[in-house]
């Protein structure tokens, strides 16, 4: 996604002067485009309405989507995502990555058994080695699911190439691919760790 409005957001979650609350702020605000974006393509259904003055058409979400924020990070998006699709269904996955071996230790697993057929936007602001997401995405389709959209506020191009490689029915939306990884498997420019700046250090 390319707008002003989600650079700006974007710089706010970015300068390391930011406080836990504008963080959080920001992210929301972004959240917001995010999956304004995402939903750009979404089947609708039709019914008839009437307005005060004439009759018309009406539309809704023809199937809304689950929405799966992966604890701790994602659940910041959380709220505004549901609060756009207040008619959505949300599972839960919780994940950790390890500092040494960048690999995402899970702890938490709350999803439908389910998915076939239900449209997913699985919600974390940060696709780095791409781990997390992978691990996510795999629990999506096991369950069925085969139209996964992943919403993440910026992504490495290291996370993006793997996720490709996976072969996985994806997509991914995003306001920013920045430039590599470090050798910790931290973004760059990034914003930093997006757990401790919504929440504090762990
Ligand atoms: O693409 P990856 O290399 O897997 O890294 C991305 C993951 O790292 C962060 O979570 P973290 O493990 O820091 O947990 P937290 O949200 O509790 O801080 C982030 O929210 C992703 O889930
Ligand atoms: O830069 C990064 C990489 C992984 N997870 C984060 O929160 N930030
Ligand atoms: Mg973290």
């Amino acid at each position: 996604m390319d707008h002003p409005l989600a650079k700006s957001r974007l710089s706010t979650m970015r300068d390391a002067r930011t406080e836990n609350a504008a963080f959080r702020a920001a992210l929301q605000e972004l959240t917001l485009m995010l999956i304004y974006e995402a939903t750009r393509d979404a089947e609708v259904a039709e019914a008839p309405i009437h307005t005060p003055v004439a009759r018309t058409t009406g539309y809704r979400l023809a199937n809304p989507p689950l929405l799966v924020p992966v604890l701790r990070a994602g659940l910041g998006m959380a709220d505004q995502a549901h609060r756009l699709i207040p008619e959505a269904q949300m599972g839960f996955v919780g994940l950790a990555r390890d500092e040494e071996t960048l690999q995402p230790t899970p702890y938490l697993e709350s999803l439908p058994k389910d998915l076939s057929g239900l449209p997913v936007l699985v919600l974390d602001p940060m696709l780095a080695t791409g781990g997390s997401m992978l691990h996510t995405i795999r629990l999506l389709v096991e369950r069925g699911a085969t139209d996964v959209t992943a919403i993440c506020t910026l992504a490495a191009p290291e996370g993006v190439q793997h996720l490709a490689d996976s072969g996985l029915p994806l997509r991914v939306v995003t306001a920013s691919i920045d430039e590599r990884l470090n050798e910790s498997g931290f973004i760059v420019p990034g914003l930093g760790d997006a757990g401790d700046r919504e929440y504090g250090a762990v």
